[in-house]
């Protein structure tokens, strides 16, 4: 059974450092099968225009939120849905991720960008770790979503969008979306 939807909540977001790393997670939550990417307690416009950038040419139906209270959303999540915080302190994935694939609700996932307080570790049903050792929030998701999807995300398919690129041995074919016949796909 799979969740109904899975979102990405980035907590503690500092606009004059982070916006790379933050494009990054959100870059990877669109890509690798995130259905919501939550821009905890700051605004941005940096970061909205790359999501909006983004999907434009390459499609996806990510929804994006910024602003909003982080506390609060964990909390209200808990209503219809669960909450995964990755951290390194928390329980091997392998462990983990079983149990969590074979349940049927709403997943939200918790990455930080510094020091995360104390409330994510408690409101959290599952804290994992990615290994026990220090590393990015950006390796941290990938591999988690990786370890959800058994590699199936690799190959989604992402509504919309203008332009696919035909998987090349060198150099770098892309084409309009439209050009692209359902035929093709199935041969793939
Ligand atoms: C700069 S790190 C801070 C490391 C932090 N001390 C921690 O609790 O993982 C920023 C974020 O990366 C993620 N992260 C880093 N290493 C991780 C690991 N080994 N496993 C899971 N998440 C990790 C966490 O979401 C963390 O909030």
């Amino acid at each position: 059974m799979s969740p109904a939807k899975i979102y990405v909540l980035r907590y503690g977001h500092r606009p004059q450092r982070d916006k790379r790393v933050t494009t990054h997670a959100l870059l990877v939550a669109r890509a690798f099968g995130a259905n919501g990417f939550i821009l905890g307690d700051v605004v941005d416009e940096k970061i909205k225009e790359a999501f909006e950038k983004t999907v434009k040419i390459w499609g996806g139906r990510l929804h994006f939120e910024m602003g909003v209270d982080s506390f609060k959303y964990a909390q209200e999540w808990r209503r219809h849905g669960f909450i995964v915080h990755l951290t390194m302190y928390g329980l091997p994935v392998d462990s983990v991720i079983d149990e969590i694939r074979g349940r049927g609700s709403d997943m939200l996932i918790v990455i930080g960008a510094s020091k995360v307080p104390r409330f994510f570790y408690e409101v959290a049903d599952y804290n994992v770790a990615v290994g026990n050792q220090p590393h990015s929030e950006i390796a941290a998701l990938a591999i988690f979503l990786d370890r959800y999807y058994q590699g199936r995300e690799l190959y989604f398919e992402h509504e919309g969008g203008r332009l696919r690129i035909i998987p090349h041995e060198r150099g770098k074919k892309v084409v309009p979306k439209h050009s692209f016949s359902p035929l093709d796909a199935e041969t793939r």
